[in-house]
Order: C-alpha cells, then sequence, then structure tokens
C-alpha cells in the first residue's frame, strides 16, 4: 500500500532520512523506532506530506506522491496523529470531529462521527470543550477519532501512547488492534516502549541516525546487534 524507495530528506548538512526503502501493507501493524532523532517523525512528515524529500520516492497505492498535497493525500487516505495532541482550541470534542472530517474528505459524515465517538470512547465528552476538559487519555483517544474520522487506509501513528499509566496503555493497545481489524486500517507506528512494540507489531522498522538498520518481526528486530547497540548508545 505505502511505499518508500530510498526516500531522503536534509535539512541543511543533517540527513535526518537517508535513503529508507520498505513497504507496508493494509493488513499489518507495522512499528518504527529508533533513538531520539534517528528520523521517525520526518519520514511521518514526508508521508504525511508536511516536508518535502531531497531525493528518492513515495508512493500510496502506486500513486506518486511527490507533489500531491498534505490535504489530498488526507483524502487518498493517509491519516496522522501528532506526538503532542493538537485539539482545536475553543471547540467542543464533536466540533474538533466535524472540522477534521471535512478537511480529511471534504464532507461531513454525522452516522461515522458517532461511530467514531463511540469507539473511542468519547461519546459521553462530545459536547466537553476539547482543549480545557479532556483527560490526556481522552486527548490522545481525540486523536485517534480525528484521523478516523477521515475514513483513513493507512494511519500513522506518532507516540500516542507516551505518558500513560500501565493500565491506560492496556486499554489503549486494545482499542487500537481492535481499530486495525473494525476498521481495516493499516498501521505504521512511532513507539519507544519495546514491549508495547513487541505485542502491536507484526513488523518493526529500526532508524538509526536517518538509516534503516533493522526490518523485521519484533523479536528480529530488538535481538539484532545493531539494534541493540544502537539503544543502548542511545541510554549511555
Ligand atoms: N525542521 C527541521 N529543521 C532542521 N532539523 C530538523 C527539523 N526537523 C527535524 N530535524 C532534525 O532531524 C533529525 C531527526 O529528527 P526527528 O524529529 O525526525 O527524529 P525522531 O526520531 O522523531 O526523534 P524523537 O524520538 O525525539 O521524536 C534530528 O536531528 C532533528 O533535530
Amino acid at each position: 500500500m505505502l511505499q518508500l524507495d530510498a526516500l531522503t530528506v536534509r535539512f541543511g548538512g543533517l540527513t535526518a532520512v537517508d535513503a529508507v526503502t520498505f513497504t507496508a501493507e493494509k493488513d499489518e501493524v507495522l512499528g518504527l523506532v529508533g533513538p531520539n532523532g534517528a528520523g521517525k517523525t520526518t519520514l511521518f512528515n514526508a508521508v504525511s506530506g508536511l516536508v518535502r524529500p531531497t531525493s528518492g520516492r513515495i508512493t500510496f497505492e502506486s500513486v506518486n506522491l511527490l507533489n500531491i498535497p498534505l490535504h489530498r493525500r488526507a483524502r487518498m487516505g493517509i491519516g496522522r496523529t501528532f506526538q503532542i495532541p493538537q485539539p482545536l482550541h475553543e471547540l467542543t470534542v464533536r466540533e474538533n470531529l466535524v472540522v477534521a472530517q471535512r478537511f480529511g474528505t471534504g464532507r461531513v459524515d454525522e452516522v461515522r462521527i458517532d461511530e467514531v465517538l463511540d469507539f473511542t470512547n468519547l461519546a459521553g465528552r462530545a459536547q466537553r470543550n476539547a482543549a480545557t476538559e479532556l483527560a490526556l487519555t481522552e486527548l490522545k483517544a481525540l486523536e485517534i477519532a480525528k484521523a478516523l474520522c477521515t475514513d483513513p487506509k493507512l494511519l500513522l501513528l506518532d507516540e500516542v501512547l507516551a505518558g500513560l499509566e500501565t493500565s491506560g496503555k492496556r486499554r489503549f493497545m486494545k482499542m487500537l488492534q481492535d481499530m486495525h481489524k473494525r476498521f481495516s486500517v493499516g498501521i505504521l507506528i512511532i513507539e519507544h516502549d519495546i514491549e508495547t512494540i513487541t505485542q502491536l507489531c507484526d513488523r518493526v522498522i529500526a532508524l538509526d541516525f536517518g538509516r534503516l538498520i533493522a526490518l523485521g518481526t519484533p523479536h528480529e528486530v530488538f535481538s539484532d546487534p545493531d539494534v541493540v547497540r544502537s539503544y543502548t548508545g542511545a541510554q549511555a
């Protein structure tokens, strides 16, 4: 579904993503790991259209994304969440979903919004102010809900589980697994926690200094000497 061929993003002299090649399929949950600064968010930005690649190619369902702007990528089915939840201030939870859906699809589908509110356990909070009246777990659920409203085929999730305590994290992981099946949405997820990635993902990509250093099952990747070294080095 999504294919990256030698994708490279440079910021001046810094190569944030360095000739990365891989394919993500609709029926899988794919993890993206690597130490801080490895290039994970930049890769997401290139796929969603926030950053223009320096070289290489990104195709989605065989369409070259190079000259396709952000909103059209959303309409093609590429959804994303941000590391720091970004609700629209002054608006309720439901209004946030309406805005996100209109941007991502060009229309408003109240039935879909109700279904998504229900699925993300936000139905009881629909009339609350999204910026000031939600707990962290609810804010993160809203990020997922905003993306789900746009009927995505592929969701890019940027550290959606970060900051949650154990039980919240467990509930959220279950929601992501259910979402993958119920809405037939492929998932590409950035996450630091090895246990979470191992439980959630079919395959994992490890980046280090922008380069893809391992790709395989969680077990294969987390036992790869280069990955162990990159994680140990990062902690040291
Ligand atoms: N707009 C930008 N301009 C210049 N440098 C940038 C820009 N965005 C990211 N970088 C740099 O590119 C490199 C990769 O950053 P990126 O945020 O993609 O890493 P990451 O793996 O997502 O890190 P983290 O886990 O901390 O979120 C870093 O060295 C970062 O400082």
